[in-house]
């Protein structure tokens, strides 16, 4: 018998376990687990729970034909009313509460497993500590564990290089073919026995969730009113829908303002999350609806805004598995700091302030945008980008808190909490990877600029209600006369913890911290520890490994001539005296390459030029031996023929720590001596 695992894919289309079910002849079971190990993470929240509920009753009434997919055509429309129901009883769906390996152990007993398939999962480390017991369990059991690519994110990549080219691949091919269900039911098995078995659930009723509630602090049990509702396939095709076809056409200078982001974004992220649509499905349906757009511009017709704001749309959509890859190749970074040189950046014994965390997070600041958006998130689990960005930059400068610590709040809050965005991003904006701008929002300017009349600020600051426009960003700027007219008082923190209720209050508290000064301070902390050389190598080293490398920021400048200075990107390079010259070891090879037919690993797809996938390509291809020199244009001692490229090849080949003699195989890209961590080329001093 076949397992089909469900986890972050919970629909009929694109997917690829049931379009491989759907080609056998073996009974399956349709398995989705609440397990205990996961939901005891920090991250979860009794929204994320409903959520991914209203997924599962979703997928039970496909089965059942409630909500037709026909063939591969996806009918958006659905059944409304099934949709909006949040009672059903399971008949296709094996649901339990339980472990994974508990359960896997439960079934094979009875029902001996033939293949156990899933889509690969980039989640947090519990997750990837149980998808490697899981594999371990299937080697022991016998049975195979087929995992599918639903992200283009590719697993034990060995290349930032090639991570481009192979997402582009991914998302070029066709989709897996969406299952006619009904040629499937008599093979799908319910396994009612099983320890957790779950029957039935309704999302509204609190009593039949216990079980599953139990597992998270009481605390993070409840709803938010205001989220997205709902989830699932049928909802998540109407989503896209109605983005590309109405709500997108103003995205891109939208997207800013939480006012207009609202709408004007496509608010698919909780759906693309808990897998209800698939990315894959997304990228084609937009192509498709640009070449519509296309065909109309070319026919003279007004297309306004669509096009710009359809290509930048599309940026975002590679953005997300640009930074779930991240999490993919090394998944501690949810545990420490991409670039080590922070480490101890924030976590000192009195950086953490309590107060500072518990006014963050219930939105009680002082500062009225910052606390906005804070409320909104807790009432709505949604806001836009640039917002979460400003959030976590005010915890991690102004207030100086460590982003590990505030990680697990923002993950409940954002009910598309995806780990491999979520920690690179946070630790983008927290500025620890090293590789990224010092991002220091002004919080009052941040204000000014989206929200310029205080409309989304009155919107989730009640108190906020009566403070004319003038004072509506700094509040405690209001002259005490005015705050008497207007019936508000901005008051310390001490009375205002005492008096303050969140939601209606006659007070306000006054700001936290002084925002410039917090800022400075922070800034200069940042700063120390940026400028230092071996930072600055470490840094280095973090992008080779995750960097983009869409712009030129990875490119190997020569020098300009006379300043003999090397650059990578724009960033100024030191080779010293001693270190050989990147052009003498490397010349000949590389130029070479420009001979070399323009293929990827296989043979099949031309590049095009400069791309710094076809050196290291070339590298590993020939790694073994470095061909002699030979006379020509591009091996006279320069940069010439390199294609800018020729600083991440030349790190493709071992070499030896001047330092310490150790020769650096297993990090070749390295910077810095992987057993005494001297920058490369120097000796020990
Ligand atoms: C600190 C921080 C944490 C974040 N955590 C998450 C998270 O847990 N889950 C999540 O989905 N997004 C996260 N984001 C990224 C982004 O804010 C959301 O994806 C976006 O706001 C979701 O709204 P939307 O679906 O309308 O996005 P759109 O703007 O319509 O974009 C479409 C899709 O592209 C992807 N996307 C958009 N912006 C980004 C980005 N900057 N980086 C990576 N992917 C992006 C998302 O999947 C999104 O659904 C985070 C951003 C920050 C600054």
């Amino acid at each position: 018998m076949d397992v089909v695992w469900l986890k972050r894919d919970v629909r009929l289309h694109d997917h690829g376990p049931l379009a491989e079910v759907a080609q056998s002849r073996n009974p399956f079971v349709l398995l989705y687990l609440y397990e205990p190990d996961q939901l005891r993470e920090p991250t979860v929240h009794g929204s994320h729970l409903r959520f991914v509920h209203e997924g599962l009753l979703d997928l039970e009434r496909r089965w059942k034909n409630e909500c037709p997919l026909s063939g591969n055509t996806l009918k958006t429309g659905g059944n409304e009313q099934a949709v909006t129901s949040s009672h059903a009883t399971f008949e296709y769906l094996t649901i339990c509460h339980n472990t994974a390996i508990a359960t896997l152990e439960a079934i094979h007993r009875t029902h001996p497993i033939g293949r156990l398939l899933s889509h690969e999962e980039t989640g947090h480390w519990q997750s990837y500590m149980r998808d490697r017991a899981v594999r371990k369990w299937c080697r022991s059991n016998k049975v195979k564990f087929v995992e599918f690519n639903q992200t283009g994110v590719t697993r034990n990549l060995k290349c930032r290089d090639d991570y481009n080219i192979l997402f582009n691949a991914f998302m070029a091919k066709p989709r897996h073919p969406t299952p006619n269900v009904e040629s499937l039911q008599s093979r799908v098995v319910q396994l009612r026995n099983l320890p957790g078995f779950i029957g039935n659930l309704e999302t509204n009723n609190i009593t039949q969730w216990d079980s599953i509630f139990t597992e998270i602090p009481a605390d993070h049990r409840h709803d938010r009113h205001g989220r997205q509702q709902f989830g699932g396939e049928t909802k998540a095709l109407a989503t896209m829908d109605s983005f590309l076809q109405e709500r997108g056409s103003k995205f891109s200078q939208d997207i800013s303002s939480p006012n207009t982001a609202w709408n004007s974004c496509s608010r698919l992220s909780p759906y693309l999350a808990w897998g209800h649509i698939s990315l894959r499905f997304v990228v084609h349906s937009l192509q498709h609806r640009q070449e519509a757009l296309k065909r109309m511009k070319a026919q003279g017709r007004n297309t306004g805004t669509w096009l710009r704001s359809l290509q930048a749309f599309s940026s975002r959509l590679h953005w997300r598995s640009h930074f779930i890859q991240k999490l993919e190749s090394e998944p501690v970074l949810e545990l420490r700091d991409l670039c080590p040189a922070f480490q101890h950046l924030r976590r000192q014994d009195d950086d953490w302030v309590e107060a500072r965390y518990v006014a963050w997070s219930t939105g009680t600041t002082g500062f009225p945008f910052v606390d906005a958006c804070m409320r909104c998130l807790l009432e709505h689990g949604w806001i836009n980008f640039r917002m979460r960005a400003m959030l976590v930059s005010f915890a991690c400068y102004n207030l100086w808190l460590d982003w590990k610590r505030i990680a697990p709040h923002l993950a409940r809050v954002f009910l598309d909490f995806e780990p491999g965005i979520h920690y690179p991003q946070l630790q983008m904006q927290a500025g620890t990877t090293g590789i990224n701008a010092m991002r220091v929002y002004s919080v009052t300017k941040q204000g000014k600029d989206q929200d310029p009349t205080g409309k989304f600020i009155r919107r989730h600051v009640l108190e906020m209600e009566r403070v004319p426009d003038q004072y509506i960003h700094e509040p405690w700027k209001m002259p005490q006369s005015l705050q008497e007219e207007i019936q508000l008082t901005i008051t310390s923190r001490e009375r205002a913890d005492q008096e303050v209720s969140l939601i209606e209050c006659a007070t306000y508290p006054e700001p936290i911290v002084n925002e410039q000064e917090s800022a400075k301070i922070a800034k200069a902390r940042m700063s120390d520890v940026r400028k230092q050389e071996s930072t600055k190598n470490m840094a280095k080293e973090v992008f080779v490994k995750h960097g983009s490398r869409n712009n030129r920021s990875h490119v190997m400048n020569k020098p300009k001539s006379g300043t003999g200075v090397y650059t990578l990107g724009k960033q100024p390079i030191s080779l010293q005296d001693n270190q050989p010259k990147i052009s003498d070891v490397f010349g000949e090879m590389i130029g070479d390459s420009k001979k070399k037919p323009k293929q990827n690993r296989s043979g099949e797809t031309k590049r095009s030029s400069n791309t710094i996938t076809q050196e290291s390509e070339l590298l590993q291809s020939s790694s073994t031996h470095i061909r002699q020199p030979k006379k020509s244009k591009t091996t006279t001692g320069t940069m010439e023929g390199t294609g800018g490229n020729a600083f991440l090849s030349a790190n493709a080949i071992s070499w030896n720590c001047l330092a310490c003699t150790f020769r650096n195989e297993n990090k070749p890209f390295a910077l810095v001596c992987e057993i005494c961590g001297t920058n490369r080329g120097e000796k020990s001093s």
